[in-house]
């Protein structure tokens, strides 16, 4: 994976400010070509970042019952108006064979993911796909409910509206009864 070229950045966003008839050479523009390119530096990390090496993190726990961390806040990006798209994920498991993680480390695949130019969709797969093939769980659920300000501040501008996408593997495909208390207790306060 190739590092973020700040340079590339900073004339990026002072062609932008020249295309839209500003002065990027007024004072209060001056510096904002480099604090963008801090600023995309920061939001587009995740583009460095491999969601399943947090999953390295194993404790040996004899635990084959649900594990759910819910409202897991995020902000990413949406790639086709790099607006951003903001919101929660709830991330759920039934670990295997005394392969439980580290619970921060859901939140830190869910911040890998979501610090990138995204999809809502393969935000919701990936961290379900990463958690999958590194823990071999009984099953995976996760869920993700957005805001997306490419629906709000332009375009359609349906300000309030809710995107809510899941992804689900394993036992949870064919268990209703598993999907139904993931999805009781993420609704429960
Ligand atoms: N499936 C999906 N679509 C998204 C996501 N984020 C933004 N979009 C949509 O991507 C679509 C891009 O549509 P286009 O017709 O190519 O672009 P556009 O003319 O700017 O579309 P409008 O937003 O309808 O004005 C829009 O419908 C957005 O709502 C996302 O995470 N998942
Ligand atoms: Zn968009």
């Amino acid at each position: 994976m190739s590092e973020i070229n700040q340079g590339k950045i900073e004339e990026a966003v002072k062609l932008i400010l020249e295309a839209i008839g500003e002065d990027p050479e007024r004072e209060g523009l001056l510096d904002t070509p480099k604090r963008v390119a801090r600023m995309y530096t920061e939001i587009f990390s995740g583009l460095n970042e491999d969601p399943s090496e947090h999953f390295k993190t194993i404790f040996g726990e004899d635990h084959e019952e649900l594990v759910l961390i819910k409202d897991i806040p995020f902000y990413s990006m949406c790639e086709h108006h790099l607006v951003p798209f903001y919101g929660h994920a709830h991330v759920a498991y039934i670990p295997k064979g005394g392969r439980v993680t580290g619970l921060s480390k859901m939140a830190r695949a869910v911040e890998a993911v979501a610090k990138r130019p995204q999809l809502q969709e393969r935000i919701t797969s990936t961290v379900a796909d990463s958690i999958l093939d590194t823990l071999d769980p009984h099953g995976v659920m996760v869920i993700v409910e957005a805001e997306h300000m490419c629906m709000t501040m332009r375009g359609v501008k349906k300000p309030g509206s809710k995107t809510i996408t899941s992804a689900v593997r394993g036992v949870f495909q064919t268990d209703q009864a598993a999907r139904a208390e993931v999805l009781s207790l993420i609704h429960s306060s």
